[in-house]
């Protein structure tokens, strides 16, 4: 089966320069691969460091060590060593992120919050809100929010916009932080469904899920971050 991210020995610790340098070892070893079609889960318990791998996966945090490599545009990269430029275009092209939570823009409509990954990609402005309103609809956002800028939504309406403007493109990856963390069981079931889309679709997904249901519901394989302890050798 086709592997389209393979992580390998990746370490991370954190400086924590206001307090005198001191140096928090986060992960060590880290070593996976995702495969087409799949969602892997990160698992393990709070504090374990799912949210940094899945931040060094996508750029947000440097890796220390190890490599990152991904399949972008024909070609093997490796993330960990990637320019700034790269990295941005992986994000465009090849790894889709939906984040806890939701960045908001001012004055920026939820519509368009969705429509951007589309857009900036090429799209037809109009043919990326069509898409964008059809999956506010199947989300259950009230057609009276899709003009307004998410700023002043609830938790559960950010996280909505969040994920529809993570589900919008067709990248090859996508990264999921606790997507269903605010929402009620009906809405849960609708990205459920959207993630079994997904891997329809051959898409590799790697998630961490809160509830125990979802994660029953997606996961092909849980990659236990506990082996991943500092001090521990990676079995
Ligand atoms: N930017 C940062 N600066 C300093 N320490 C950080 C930073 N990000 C994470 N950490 C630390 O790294 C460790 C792992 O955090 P992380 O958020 O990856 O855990 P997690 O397994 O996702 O936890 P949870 O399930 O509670 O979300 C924690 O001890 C956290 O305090």
């Amino acid at each position: 089966m086709p592997t389209p991210l393979v992580v390998s020995e990746v370490s991370k610790s954190f400086f924590m320069h206001l307090r005198g340098g001191l140096r928090l070892p986060v992960v060590e070893n880290v070593s996976f691969a995702l495969k087409t079609g799949e969602c892997a889960v990160l698992g393990g318990p709070s504090g374990v460091g799912k949210s940094s791998i899945i931040k060094m996966l996508y750029g947000n945090y440097a890796a220390d060590t190890g490599q990152i490599i991904v399949q972008h545009a024909g070609r093997l990269i490796d993330l960990a060593s990637a320019s700034p430029r790269t990295v941005l275009a992986v994000r465009r092209d090849t790894i889709g992120y939906v984040s806890q939570f939701l960045r908001t823009v001012p004055r920026v409509s939820a519509v368009d919050v969705v429509a951007e990954p589309l857009a900036v990609r090429g799209v037809d402005r109009e043919d990326a809100r069509a898409k964008a309103r059809e999956l506010l609809a199947r989300l259950n956002l009230p057609e009276m929010l899709w003009s307004l800028p998410p700023a002043t939504f609830s938790g559960g309406e950010q996280q909505r916009v969040n994920i529809a403007r993570g589900f919008i493109t067709d990248h090859p990856v996508l990264l999921l932080d606790e997507p269903t963390a605010s929402l009620d069981a009906r809405n849960r079931a609708v990205v459920m469904e959207m993630i079994g889309e997904k891997k329809a679709a051959g898409v590799a997904l790697l998630g961490i899920f809160h509830d125990q249901d979802v994660r029953d519901a997606v996961a092909d394989a849980v990659i236990d971050v506990t082996r991943f302890a500092p001090g521990k050798v990676a079995a």
